[in-house]
């Protein structure tokens, strides 16, 4: 079972998110485990300051090392894998939400404020890790974001049959329209095809729909889709030629 540590100012925040809907049920399945630590556990002061000002000035504070220190240690092992929500971090997708999903131990650390000390960063942070290209008051929702994709991976944890491996952007294309009852709606009717029961039909339907709507809506995902689709063409080519 993957074992997911947060250290964050807000544990609240992470717990909170953690008791709903897709997360709750795979944390209460026991197949992933979400706890949060706050670093205002290992302050000394009776104020238990977390932050200070930076040497060289500068706007905001920065989280101080000992707490963040003491609170990581605490929980790593030799399994640990320690992210840093950072954006300066590689900016997370599918594929990095799925290679987590097969880690033992994650560490996510959510900064607050302008950041965290540099020198945890080096001596115990194996990746930064960004959801985006924007600054964001804290690291925690950059974490509840990449828990929530990654577990999607983590078998079980989707419905029966279903599986992160359809969603969209794991097989590198966006998904086709989805429609439920009523049968009309607002003078639009339901694509007769998903109606007719033909599996075969609709599954044809749904690739090709989903191809069009990534070359309308993102190409550049449709022209990767393309290159490793011909280059899987191509290898498999070439094996057939060179088997006897
Ligand atoms: N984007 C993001 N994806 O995940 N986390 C994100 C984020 O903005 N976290 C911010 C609170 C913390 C933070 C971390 C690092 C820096 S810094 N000094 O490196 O610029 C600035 C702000």
């Amino acid at each position: 079972m993957l074992k997911v540590d947060v250290i964050t100012l807000f544990p609240e925040m992470i717990e909170g998110a953690v008791s709903h809907g897709v997360l709750g049920q795979a944390v209460k399945s026991d197949l992933l485990s979400v706890k949060a630590h706050t670093p205002r556990e290992f302050t000394e002061d009776k104020h238990r300051t977390v932050d200070d000002r930076p040497f060289g000035g500068g706007d905001g504070m920065i989280m101080l090392a000992e707490p963040l220190k003491k609170t990581i240690e605490k929980v790593q092992h030799n399994t640990s894998k320690v992210v840093y929500l950072s954006p300066q971090g590689r900016t997370l997708n599918a594929a990095i939400a799925k290679e987590f999903s097969k880690e033992e131990h994650l560490i996510f650390i959510c900064g607050r404020y302008g950041g965290i000390d540099q020198r945890i960063i080096n001596e115990y942070v194996d990746e930064e890790l960004s959801i985006g290209d924007y600054v964001l008051s804290g690291g925690e929702l950059g974490a509840l974001v990449i828990i929530d994709a990654l577990a999607r991976f983590i078998p079980g944890v989707l419905g029966h049959g279903e599986s992160a491996e359809k969603d969209s952007f794991s097989d590198g294309l966006l998904e086709q329209p989805n429609f439920t009852r009523p049968r009309e709606f607002l003078g639009q009717d339901v694509p007769e095809v998903l109606v007719g029961g033909n599996h075969k039909v609709i599954g044809e339907w749904k690739d090709k729909v989903s191809a069009l709507v990534t070359l309308k809506k993102r190409p550049d995902l449709f022209r990767e889709y393309i290159k490793v689709e011909t280059e899987k063409y191509n290898s498999l080519k070439k094996k057939k030629t060179a088997a006897p």
